[in-house]
């Protein structure tokens, strides 16, 4: 499933229209009639439905949907929101095929108590009040509307392509429909995966109106949702001809005096999923501590300096396969040096939590990589490295995210809910699974193990990263659906429901598998 923006969607339409030959009538038309045809399996006949339409199509769709539902004998008012003259267009043809039908329509301009006061005997409300042509903050009527449909909570509220009232591509908020359920247009679009819009638009289903697949190819960006369907099919088959070295001789880089358990954490999630050989580089000060934890991993104790890593370590004679360096390695000169010394290596490598302190005096090395590096930040690191505030990150989660990941030649995994994978050639993926039981200490640890373990796993990388990044959201998922709320979860309760999750996965792409 792909995702785009509100200008790439009007593109895609324009496109269809005026290349591909489909009329805006009869795309309107096909849209209205997906969108009844979810309402129809969802609405109850005796449940009393209004349709809120405004003037654009977004309304347009909304007469569709509202005729539909009437010729099936539900109780539907429309309520017109604007004056009728203002409606133009697709939409106003829409509208006459609606009136030409023999149904009626309520004004709310002159009715603007009766419709107060009606709002009390709906049951459902369809909200095809605005949609991704809003400009500006809300204007009267809207905003009153919007905020009487929001008190009504025994209200069943279905927006039409997005919630009225949020920007189509993200932002900030002020009056929007709190949707149940949001029935979206061909396409989701970007604030549905970002925040906070996202938490508008209630259950999110998509429907396909028949635009063809050529259209978006032509007109949009790549970003699309990675799916569990998607990780079954990639997940990498183990051959019975495999031993320890054939997934990867990993390294973990981290741990300092204060911070001994997020580099454990790393090594464990990266052991249960499925790296071959393993080897944890710490200072030597807390090896003691560190070492008594796992004993499936080979250790490299390093020189320290107070607790901390005093700047060396022997690479040469390791000899890995790729490293991950940063949980709990502390904001040192001798941690910048280690992680200077890691990026001269020749393998792929993750770079988290204190890695990406330095960003600043890495940068040209990076950029000189020519193995893959994956940055794992989440909004307050990557706000840091671009000296931004973390708002401005969240407003433009995908912006920035591509900006930074095509100028810098690297693979980027901007964290929060719906992860955002980007690659170095700018495409983007945004993960599917994980719940706010992940909003804890150590969650990022143990994704910087999986990934690493994955990278060694996988031929492609970008498969590696989003399959890492699912896994690590189902096992939370998988938490919090049997024994645990979200907000007891621990991150090693994460790691130890790694296995259950690859279990299901691999099941599920047994299938898949088979095909290959
Ligand atoms: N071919 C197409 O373009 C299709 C469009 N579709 C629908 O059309 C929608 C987009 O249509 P439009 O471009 O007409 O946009 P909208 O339906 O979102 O409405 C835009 C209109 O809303 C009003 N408005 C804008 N900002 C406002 C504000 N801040 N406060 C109050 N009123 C405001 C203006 O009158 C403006 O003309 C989509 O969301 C989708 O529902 C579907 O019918 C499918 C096909
Ligand atoms: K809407």
């Amino acid at each position: 499933m792909r995702v785009v923006t509100a200008s790439e969607m009007y593109a895609i339409d324009r496109y269809t229209i005026q290349q591909i030959g489909m009329s805006e009538e009869s795309l309107m038309e096909n849209a209205g009639q997906a969108v009844a045809t979810v309402l129809l399996e969802r609405i109850q006949p005796a449940q009393r439905v209004a349709v809120l339409a405004g003037t654009g199509n977004n309304g347009g769709d909304g007469f569709v949907v509202a005729r539909v539902l009437k010729s099936y004998g539900y109780t539907t008012d429309l309520w017109l929101i604007p004056p009728k003259e203002k409606v133009k267009g697709a939409a106003k043809k829409a509208l006459e095929i609606y009136e030409n039908s023999g149904y009626e329509v309520k004004n709310y301009i002159g009715n603007e108590k009766e419709f107060i006061e009606q709002l009390r005997h709906y049951d459902v409300i369809i909200d095809a009040l605005l949609g991704i042509g809003i400009n500006g903050a809300l204007r009267s009527p809207y905003k009153e509307i919007i905020e009487k449909v929001n008190e009504a909570k025994e209200l069943v509220v279905y927006a039409i392509d997005v919630p009225s009232g949020i920007p189509a591509d993200g932002g900030a908020v002020e009056t929007a429909i709190q949707a149940d359920v949001t029935i979206t247009i061909q396409y989701p679009k970007l604030s549905a995966y970002t925040f906070p819009t996202a938490d508008y638009y209630g259950e999110l289903i998509v429907v396909d109106i028949g635009i063809p697949p050529l259209s978006l190819e032509k007109n949009a960006e790549f970003r699309r949702l990675w799916s569990e369907a998607a990780v079954a099919r990639t997940l990498p088959v183990r051959k019975r001809s495999s031993h320890k070295g054939t997934y990867g001789k990993g390294l973990v880089i981290g741990g300092s005096r204060n911070m001994t358990g997020a580099v454990i954490m790393t090594a464990k999630a990266a052991l249960r999923s499925g790296a071959g050989l393993l080897t944890m580089a710490v200072p030597d000060d807390v090896y003691p501590v560190v070492a008594t934890h796992i004993p499936e991993v080979m250790y490299h104790p390093c020189s320290s300096l107070n607790g901390c890593f005093a700047g060396e370590i022997d690479l040469i004679t390791l000899d890995v396969d790729a490293i991950a360096a940063g949980p709990g390695m502390g904001r040192t000169m001798g941690a910048k040096s280690v992680v200077q010394k890691v990026l001269c290596q020749d393998v792929p490598v993750v770079l988290d939590a204190d890695a990406l302190y330095f960003w600043n005096d890495y940068v040209s090395i990076i950029r000189e990589r020519t193995e893959a590096t994956i940055l794992t930040p989440h909004p307050g690191e990557m706000a840091r490295m671009l000296g931004v505030s973390i708002d401005d990150v969240e407003r433009d989660r995908f912006g920035i995210a591509k900006q930074f990941a095509m100028s810098n030649g690297v693979y980027l995994v901007l964290k929060g809910p719906y992860t955002i994978v980007t690659t170095p050639d700018g495409k983007q993926y945004v993960n599917t699974s994980g719940n706010p039981a992940l909003a804890k200490g150590g969650s990022g640890d143990v994704l910087t193990g999986i990934i690493l373990a994955f990278i060694m796993q996988h031929d492609n990388i970008q498969e590696a990263i989003c399959n890492a990044v699912f896994v690590h959201g189902k096992a939370a998922d998988a938490l919090v659906e049997k024994e645990h709320s979200p907000m007891d979860v621990l991150a090693t309760d994460v790691i130890e429901a790694i296995p259950q999750t690859l279990f299901s996965l691999y099941k599920k792409g047994a299938s898949y598998q088979k095909q290959r």
